[in-house]
């Protein structure tokens, strides 16, 4: 059984919640394969995108230019490797959903872009949380990842 985790960090806060919530997992199911695809790092270091053989949950946090989120500031930006990965070969169809991530002072931009991938691929967002997230973050995301994934 293999657990994946597909996201992009710009400046580290998505990697380090990937890294928490991996531990997390791999505490609570030892035999259980917890696989991190990095986009960004596939990307930089010249990787071809592949066809994902198993489901996975993708992890995005927000980068948006500018605007208030309701009639301007809807634009994605440095986060778009990540949705063309989940866009190369079908990959949405084996994506459970997307977990959001960003700052709340972005107030109606709060984790936009996660929505706006949803609508786009036609998967839920599963849930979303703040900068590092917090270790009640860890365990709320995790639980729901184990139902996901039927352990
Ligand atoms: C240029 C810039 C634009 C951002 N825009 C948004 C935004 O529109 N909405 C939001 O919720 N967070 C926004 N954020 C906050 C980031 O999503 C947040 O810091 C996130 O944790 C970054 O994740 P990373 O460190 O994994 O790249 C923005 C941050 C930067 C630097």
């Amino acid at each position: 059984m293999k657990i994946s985790l597909v996201y992009i960090s710009l400046s580290g806060n998505t990697a380090s919640f990937i890294k928490r919530l991996s531990a997390f997992l791999q505490e609570r199911h030892e035999s259980v394969e917890i696989e991190q695809v990095d986009i960004k790092d596939m990307v930089q270091a010249g990787r071809p995108f592949y066809a994902m053989s198993q489901p996975f949950i993708a992890f995005l946090p927000t980068y948006l230019e500018g605007g208030n989120g309701l009639d301007n500031g809807d634009i994605e930006i440095l986060t778009n490797d990540l949705g063309d990965f989940i866009a190369f070969e079908e990959n949405y169809k084996r994506c459970f959903g997307i977990v959001g991530s960003g700052n709340r002072n972005f107030n109606h931009q709060y984790c936009l872009t996660a929505k706006q991938y949803a609508e786009r691929f036609g998967f839920p967002v599963l849930d979303t949380f703040e900068l590092r997230g917090l270790n009640e973050d860890i365990k709320r995301i995790g639980l729901k990842i184990e139902e996901l994934y039927g352990l």
